[in-house]
């Protein structure tokens, strides 16, 4: 059986997929699975094609502190228990900066080019590209394709792509390019069938996982998001503060003293939930506390949403449908209650027994816009992409592809 191993590394999770390619270029899943609760209580779970757990280990956050230690137990993992052996490797990237809207397939160059936005991407650009050097070191012949996270925000006209700064900043690529990419092309590429009438529509897409952004799709494409030149800006996340006035940083340096290391290490690392509340960058912890600053951090991010809200309806000039989906979005019922609950304003009104139990759509019947659960599936993506490239040197979906 020839497969594709997908490889997509966030900030809190590893995340891989293996899909068994059929004839006529159709892939089926053959296994899912992820290291999550990185930085919190890290656990490998992973299933086969029908369900069938294949894993589930908890281990100790000594034994997998960080990405780099989660890859290399899913690697092992994969490679000496399940002896999975790919013909081609997909990866997500998360930078892509100027010079990629669309998946490449990977040489030395594409990661000499790559490597300039390890900067723009620290908790996200070394992860991604590590195994990727690794693999084109240990087996050169192996195809390795690398879809972006800011791909599908190319989309965006200039006004949204633009910092009101001196324009030759603009052209050395200093702009808004947004993340996430890779769920939002896949829930827009999926509402069409969940949900026909809306998907030409204006939809707001919130991705709330350990990384937290916004999209704005107007028929199925990216025109607006809470996320800029790097993954720091817009909603507050697991460890990154989100929309912060830069006086802040100037602050930080004039008056507390710190070099730009120790402030890259602050606002990737030490801000968002596990800031705010001082206990952990994990919403199932903050939700199972009672500590007020637990509380706090919730408060904050429910309320940041809603205002993201607001500025992404104002960019499609008015809205037809929301839509929740990634770690967060898809498993609390609650953080979407309360998050529905100030988009009221916009016509939302929850349906909450539908709500309760995930549904896929969980607004009322009477509800002046209809509100989703979408479960992303960022894998899904990068393995189409990347059967793409492989058949046709080319990256498109037009193919149909059957997934089980
Ligand atoms: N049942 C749940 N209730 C609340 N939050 C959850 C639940 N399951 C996962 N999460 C949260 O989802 C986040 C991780 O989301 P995920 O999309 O996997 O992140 P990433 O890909 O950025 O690592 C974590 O904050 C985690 O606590
Ligand atoms: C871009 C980003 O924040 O990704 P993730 O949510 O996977 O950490
Ligand atoms: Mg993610």
């Amino acid at each position: 059986m020839e497969t594709i191993l997908v490889v997509n590394a966030g900030s809190s999770s590893v995340k891989f997929q293996v899909y068994a390619i059929e004839g006529e270029g159709t892939l089926r899943r053959h296994i899912k699975g992820q290291i999550d609760g990185i930085g919190s209580r890290p656990r490998l779970r992973a299933s086969a094609a029908g369900g069938d757990a294949l894993a589930d280990r908890a281990y100790p956050i000594e034994t997998v502190p960080d990405v780099p230690a989660a890859m290399a137990v899913a690697g092992a993992w994969l490679r000496d228990e399940l002896r999975v052996t790919p013909i081609a490797v997909g990866h997500r990237v998360v930078h892509g900066g100027p010079d990629y809207a669309k998946p490449v397939l990977i040489d030395h160059g594409v990661v000499s080019r790559l490597e300039r936005f390890v900067s723009l991407a620290p908790l996200h650009q070394p992860h991604n590209l590590a195994p990727i050097r690794s693999l084109l070191t240990n087996f050169p012949a192996l195809p390795q394709v690398a879809c972006f996270d800011t791909a599908f925000h190319r989309t965006h006209d200039a006004v949204a792509d633009h910092y009101a700064i001196p324009h030759q900043l603009h052209a050395e690529g200093v702009r808004r390019y947004g993340f996430h990419g890779l769920s939002y092309e896949y829930i827009a590429r999926t509402l069409p069938s969940v949900a026909p009438d809306i998907a030409k529509g204006r939809v707001i897409v919130a991705h709330l996982g350990s990384g937290a952004s916004m999209c704005a799709l107007k028929d199925g494409r990216s025109v607006e998001s809470t996320m800029g030149f790097t993954a720091l800006d817009g909603l507050p996340m697991g460890t990154r503060p989100g929309q912060i006035d830069p006086g802040v940083v100037l602050y930080l340096i004039s008056e507390k003293g710190m070099p730009a290391a120790k402030v890259q290490d602050f606002l990737y690392r030490e801000c968002g939930l596990k800031g705010l509340s001082g206990i952990s960058n994990d919403m199932r912890e903050l939700e199972a506390s009672t500590d007020p600053h637990a509380r706090l951090a919730i408060d904050c991010f429910v309320y940041r949403i809603g205002l993201n809200a607001g500025m992404l309806a104002a960019a499609l000039q008015g809205l037809d449908a929301f839509v929740f989906t990634a770690g967060i979005g898809e498993n609390s019922s609650s953080i979407r209650a309360r998050v529905a609950s100030r988009l009221e304003w916009l016509g939302a009104v929850l349906d909450a027994g539908e709500n309760a139990r995930h549904a896929r759509l969980i607004s009322e019947a009477g509800s002046g816009i209809p509100v989703y659960v979408i479960p992303t599936d960022e894998e899904l993506m990068i393995a189409q992409h990347t059967l793409a490239l492989l058949m046709n040197g080319q990256s498109h979906n037009t193919r149909s592809e059957r997934v089980s």
